[in-house]
């Protein structure tokens, strides 16, 4: 890491397909940034960083890092922080073992993960291992509410070069079912916190058996903070589970499970464990005790139970006789028999579901054909939106993505917003009793009686984070003139609490008639119905639904979130440029390492560093910089217009090609701009060495194409064996070195 007074930019490091583009595309941001005097640092947020920064002090010095990321969480309350971040890995426990396991191999001391630690030291261990776990970055560095969008270019491309969408006929077989009483949506309580109830609150729960078990004290609730508390029923989970599989095995669907694992790390595995234990139920209650002492535990997944029973035949074999009387299962991967439920990360509600509806309703089962599909969401909270996104396809048929219009979002999120923010106030309840939140001053905020098993958990949003969400979307509405719908339903505990600020504050603000409020449901299908007429609509939602949109849109609209605009203005004044929505697609890695061909499109990062750039622009008020950020605004566009994009195939474009073809087409619009003679001058001699050198850089680049490489590693990679395969033109190297 570079002196950090003089930096200007900070790139993070992170893993997967992302990280790979980066090592050929950040030496040309540095090398342009440079150009203009620009200090573009690095941090490192990737999983196997955030490993061993938090068992540093078990490590050489030459193996040490620092926690990249606590000190991002500072910076970003900084007024002056510009970060372009990249996604990362939301660790699963597979993938935390896999990622440990690999720095082991590598000569790191890091401890095993253990599932049921047992001394201190375990864990000690374990509770390092927890803060790695799940989503552990985004929450840290989105200190401000989400504005994501497709950018006009990139909008206009995929209307005129539309995707591939499936077929929706009227009589598909897909729907959703959702348990709808004693889980999430239904329990919940909301309230506003008062002056004198603000501090430090208190979670307990005082047991059938006459115990009070302290679950959270120091629980920090500010004034005017809305904090909701519910709970799943673990009983009523279980009737909902059994149900959906006989359900499914009568449609004759596939069955399939939506959850967010890696972003609510602690309730969804536990309801994943309790999906996969369902689906096995007749392996459980005849070898449950055998399973459980051999750590095949479901919350896990499939996988590693599998992995962990090893030669176990017969407990093997009843398992396969199970999962041939059940109804089919959705396949993660058909040729490699990846099943649903084999990794809690693997299906993720956000990517998946869209996936299916893009798909005309389809999933892929054990056959390796396509069939309709049941969703199994179980907490109810959200699961119309796909219920009516599946009715409007059925009604209407696919998207057309050369004519619909597009939806935005404006999402709130900051300061650890809503249930995203929940994991340190979520608990799997050891014993029958009531749980009661108690504010600092002693008031009761909410109380429920619970079972064992029961997942509860307390979500809280500050009064800050929800005026600065208003006043967002008051503004971008502003700017678009369109349609704007806050997906709020009067009837849900939380929403109805937010409604009471959302209300006023656009009254005060004189712009009550320019918008609607509308629970997810119905809003679901008066958007479908806005952009179906090639219209625009704006999203103003909470935290979950930001997620679900920003990538269920995008997906319809332009096959991929990659490609989205994804700006998080700060609260302290910094702006965090997000590149696109979605994931790190780790079949693209895959595709690399057997075929040295990567498909991964790095538009969202091209968009990002353009706003990065204009943000830095207009804060220092420098020409150079805004010159920059034209510039890379143009190379963008020229990419979409050449059609110049990575292909899915090995022997097309790839990621590689695209970044040699911005650099060029951003030397050039350097080269023709007037903002800065100095730069001008500077980047006509790149701009001709680059075109000049033209046909023997696209050549180097595509050396070794079809040749398996290697990395050095996945979760850590060698940076000298990435760069000799990411940065293979030894001349494009020399320019822009
Ligand atoms: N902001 C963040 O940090 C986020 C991180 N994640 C993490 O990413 C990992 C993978 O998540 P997953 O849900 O599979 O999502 P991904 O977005 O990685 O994968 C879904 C599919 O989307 C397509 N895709 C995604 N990005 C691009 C791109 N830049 N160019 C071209 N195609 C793209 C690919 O389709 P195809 O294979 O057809 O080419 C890919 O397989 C997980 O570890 C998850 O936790 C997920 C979401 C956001
Ligand atoms: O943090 C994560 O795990 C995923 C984030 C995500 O999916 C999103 O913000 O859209
Ligand atoms: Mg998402």
């Amino acid at each position: 890491m570079d002196d950090p007074k003089s930096v200007d930019i900070i790139y993070t490091k992170v893993d997967e397909a992302p990280e790979l583009a980066s090592a050929s595309f950040l030496p040309i941001i540095r090398s342009f940034a440079g150009a203009a005097g620009l200090n573009v640092a690095t941090r490192d947020i990737s999983l196997a960083g955030r490993i061993i920064a938090a068992f540093s002090d078990r490590l050489t010095d030459a193996q040490k890092q620092d926690d990249d990321l606590a000190i991002m969480g500072q910076l970003v309350k900084k007024p002056d922080a510009n970060v372009i971040k990249l996604p990362n890995i939301s660790a699963s426990v597979p993938q935390l073992v896999a990622a440990v396991k690999e720095l082991q191999a590598q000569g790191y001391d890091i401890p095993d993960y253990v599932d049921n630690p047992s001394t201190d030291e375990e864990r000690a261990n374990r509770a390092k291992f927890d803060a790695v776990k799940g989503s552990a970055v985004n929450p840290v560095l989105r200190e401000g509410n989400s504005d994501r969008r497709a950018a006009k270019a990139v909008k206009s491309y995929a209307q005129n070069h539309p995707h591939s969408m499936g077929t929706w006929s009227a009589d598909s077989k897909t729907r959703v079912l959702t348990m709808g009483h004693d889980d999430f949506r239904s329990n919940e309580v909301s309230t506003i916190v008062t002056a004198e109830q603000a501090g430090p609150a208190k979670i307990e729960l005082k047991t059938d058996s006459g115990n009070t078990i302290t679950l959270k004290e120091g629980y920090a609730l500010k004034e005017g903070s809305v904090v909701d508390t519910t709970f799943m029923s673990v009983r009523a989970l279980q009737a909902f589970l059994k149900d959906a599989i006989e359900k499914t095995k009568a449609d004759g669907t596939l069955f399939s499970l939506h959850l967010k694992a890696t972003m609510m790390k602690v309730s969804d595995p536990i309801l994943f464990g309790h999906a996969v234990r369902a689906y096995l139920a007749p392996v459980f209650e005849k070898h449950g005790d055998a399973m459980a002492a051999a750590g095949a535990d479901p919350n896990l997944g499939l996988g590693t139970m599998l992995d962990r029973l090893g030669s176990d035949q017969a407990i093997l074999d009843e398992i396969k006789a199970v999962l041939n009387e059940r109804p089919p299962l959705y396949m993660v991967n058909s040729d490699k028999g990846i099943t649903n439920l084999h990794v809690p990360s693997d299906v993720i509600i956000d990517a998946s579901m869209p996936s299916i509806i893009r798909g005309g309703g389809k999933g892929w089962g054990p056959d390796g054909k396509e069939a309709d599909t049941t969703c199994v969401i179980p907490d109810s909270s959200y699961a119309d939106v796909y219920e009516q996104a599946i009715e409007d396809m059925k009604a209407n048929g696919a998207l057309n993505p050369a004519t619909a219009g597009t939806v935005q979002n404006i999402g709130l999120m900051a300061q650890k917003a809503e249930e995203y923010g929940s994991h340190p106030t979520t608990f799997e309840i050891p014993e029958a009793g009531t749980v009661r939140l108690i504010a600092a001053n002693g008031d009761e905020l909410s109380s429920h009686k619970v079972e064992a098993g029961d997942i509860w958990r307390s979500a809280s949003t500050t009064r800050a984070a929800i005026e600065d969400w208003i006043k967002l979307a008051i503004s971008r509405q502003k700017a678009e003139g369109c349609e704007a719908i806050f997906w709020l339903n009067a009837d849900r505990a939380h929403d109805a609490q937010l409604l009471t600020m959302v209300r006023p504050a656009l009254e005060q603000a004189g712009a009550a008639d320019r918008f609607q409020i509308m629970a997810p449901g119905a809003a679901t299908t008066a958007t479908f119905d806005t952009i179906r007429q090639g219209k625009t609509s704006i999203a103003v939602t909470g935290n979950v639904l930001r997620d679900y949109l920003t990538d269920l849109f995008p997906i319809l609209e332009l096959g991929t979130s990659a490609k989205m605009l994804s700006i998080v203005k700060l609260m302290d004044g910094g702006g965090l440029f997000e590149t696109g929505a979605g994931g790190s697609a780790p079949k693209h890695v895959q595709q690399l390492v057997e075929q040295n061909h990567l498909r991964w499109d790095s538009l969202g990062e091209f968009t990002a560093l353009s706003e990065s750039l204009k943000f830095l622009a207009d804060e220092r008020n420098d020409p150079k910089i805004l010159a920059l950020a034209e510039g890379a605004e143009a190379a963008t566009q020229a990419i979409l217009e050449g059609e110049l994009s990575p292909g899915r195939k090995v022997g097309q474009n790839d990621n590689r090609d695209s970044h040699f073809h911005f650099a060029l087409n951003w030397a050039k619009a350097l080269s023709e701009q007037d903002r800065s003679p100095e730069l001008a001058e500077h980047f006509s001699q790149v701009y001709a060495a680059l075109s000049e050198n033209r046909e023997t850089i696209e050549r180097e680049l595509k050396e070794g194409r079809g040749q398996a490489v290697d990395l050095g590693g996945y979760y850590h990679t060698d940076p000298a064996k990435t760069a000799k395969v990411m940065r293979p033109s030894a001349t494009l190297n020399e320019i822009i070195g």
